[in-house]
């Protein structure tokens, strides 16, 4: 367990030009858990991954992040990286002229000292074992990063990111939208293979049916900007069947998008604004 990571999210406020987003968001997460967080769309799902990864566009304006003990916040997003947090994107991003294998190659390094970057020949024996587990044609080594990738070829390649990068904390942000059944079935896979106590993980999903494949130990509903219950795997089997209106009804939470005046905005109690998990 001497590698087992913490990370700690306490307290976060985001806002995305001007407009907060993350309202006090509390989340724990060690080393061999799967924490799942679903949410009604828009509210701050995604913004809480690129938070983390300390995407500029956003700003943080209360609160703290740390990853064994260490101020993430503090840290450039190369560093974020270097520490071992991970985020498989939602919309990956097409960089033409660099391919899969340059990369890869370049961030492997990048998270390595000088002087111990890891040989060519094990990186591609490394990288061709890993394509071969997620069945993705040797072609996709040499093609330039995502360009051309159908969705789902992009979010294959994103799980191969995460398995050739060997993150401490991996984010997954809807990674499995867009995927045909079969590649489902090898993401998950990859996730499962994953699983150990170095690493946690932080998936984000609309849908069971990840969580049929991977399964979480907790899971967290997500509601203007907190998360406003936490529980097991059984809370997502019954947000599948029954939707969230159960649980807006539960806390009386006012819907942002049917418009309200900023008083009413609902305040989440405070027995439940920490995660009930631990
Ligand atoms: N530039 C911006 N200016 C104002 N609001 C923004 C901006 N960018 C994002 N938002 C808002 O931030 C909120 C949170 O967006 P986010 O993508 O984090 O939600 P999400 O929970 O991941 O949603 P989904 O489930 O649809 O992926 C949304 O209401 C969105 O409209």
């Amino acid at each position: 367990m001497a590698n087992a990571p913490v990370f700690k999210i306490e307290g976060l406020k985001a806002a995305i030009e001007g407009k907060e987003i993350l309202k006090g968001l509390d989340l724990e997460v060690k080393g061999g858990e799967i924490h799942a967080i679903m949410g009604p769309n828009g509210t701050g799902k995604s913004t809480l991954a690129s938070t983390i990864m300390g995407h500029p566009k956003y700003e943080v304006t209360e609160g703290s992040i740390s990853l064994d003990g260490e101020d993430v916040l503090e840290m450039a997003v190369d560093e974020r990286a270097r520490a071992g947090l991970f985020l498989a994107m939602q919309y990956p991003s097409e960089i033409a002229g660099v391919t899969n294998a340059d990369f890869l190659r370049s961030a492997i390094n990048a998270r390595r000292e000088e002087g111990s970057e890891i040989s060519l020949i094990k990186f591609i024996r490394q990288m061709e074992g890993r394509m071969k587990e997620l069945e993705m044609n040797p072609e996709f080594m040499h093609r330039y990063l995502n360009e051309g990738f159908s969705g789902g070829e992009k979010k294959r390649n994103e799980i191969l990111q995460m398995l050739m990068l060997d993150p401490r904390i991996a984010i997954l942000d809807e990674i499995d939208s867009g995927l045909d059944i079969d590649a489902l079935r090898i993401v998950a896979q990859g996730v499962n293979a994953m699983r150990s106590e170095d690493r946690g993980f932080l998936i984000i999903t609309h849908y069971q049916r990840l969580l049929d494949y991977v399964t979480p130990d907790f899971v967290h509903v997500m509601m203007q900007g907190r998360i406003v219950k936490s529980g097991g795997p059984e809370l997502a089997q019954r947000l599948e069947k029954e939707g969230y209106d159960w649980i807006k009804e539960e806390l009386g939470i006012v819907d942002e998008t049917v418009g309200h005046d900023d008083e009413q905005e609902f305040q989440v109690p405070m027995n439940t604004t920490a995660p009930k998990y631990n």
